[in-house]
């Protein structure tokens, strides 16, 4: 569904992302693990379009995308969860869902699609008519995903999802993202949190300064001596 060839991303001099490959099949999770400005931010802008790629290539669904604009490969199917949410806050839960269906769904989709994400995430039922700054961080980010997921898209990138939610809130996250795989969702998972992200993932790849220095099945990445010893704690 997705691949990546020969990445290169340059902010002026500065490379973020030198030579990377990765390949992922569809319904596959894919986790980028990697200490930061690693690269991995940088190389969900290049696929989400954020970023123009200096040099390589991004195919998806098998048609050439690299110079394609974000809302374009947003309608092709790929969707971005952002570090830190960036959920309107100012705006009410229902207003942040009606917005990540906006640009794909006519009203009566969208309504639809609305009530899916409603069962799928109890939470935002409860807080439909709230404004979204009101939510806790957990609620926040369940939120981004589900906006994100309005769109029906085909590949899911999300960044950081744990990232400064509590132990407990983690494990909802992920419990949440493990019944997206089920449903056979590809996703595409940046996470600091290693042990889980590879609990999840089908196949990792481990970034250092903007190169790829490991790549396998999860398992195998989990049970390497660089992951087990920069990142498991073992
Ligand atoms: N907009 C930008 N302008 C200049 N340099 C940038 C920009 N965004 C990222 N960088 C640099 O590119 C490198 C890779 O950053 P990136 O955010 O992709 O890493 P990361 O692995 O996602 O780290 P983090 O977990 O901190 O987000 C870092 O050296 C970072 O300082």
């Amino acid at each position: 569904m997705l691949e990546v060839g020969a990445l290169q991303v340059r902010y002026g001099e500065a490379v973020a992302v030198e030579h990377l490959d990765l390949a992922l099949p569809e319904g596959g999770v894919l986790a980028l693990i990697g200490a930061n400005g690693a690269g991995k931010s940088s190389t969900l802008a290049a696929i989400s379009g954020v970023v123009m790629p200096a040099r390589g290539s991004v195919r998806f669904g098998g048609r050439d995308i690299t110079r394609l604009p974000p809302e374009q490969r947003s309608r092709l199917g790929i969707a971005l969860v952002p570090e830190g949410r960036r959920v309107f806050a100012a705006l009410t839960v229902a207003e942040n869902l009606t917005l990540g269906g906006a640009m794909h769904l006519d009203r009566a989709a969208r309504a639809v699609r609305a009530e899916e994400m409603l069962v799928l995430f109890p939470v935002l039922r409860q807080f439909y008519r709230a404004r979204a700054g009101t939510l806790s961080g957990g609620q926040q980010q369940m939120l981004a995903i589900a906006r994100a997921l309005m769109a029906r898209p085909k590949l899911l990138m999300i960044d950081e999802p744990s990232l400064g939610l509590a132990p407990k809130v983690v494990d909802d996250v992920f419990d949440l993202l493990a019944a997206l795989k089920a449903s056979g969702l590809t996703m595409l998972l940046v996470e600091q949190n290693v042990a889980l992200a590879l609990d999840l993932a089908d196949s990792a790849l481990v970034l250092a300064t903007g190169r790829v220095v490991l790549a396998g099945p999860a398992p195998d990445v989990a049970a390497s001596e660089l992951v087990r010893h920069a990142y498991l704690g073992h």
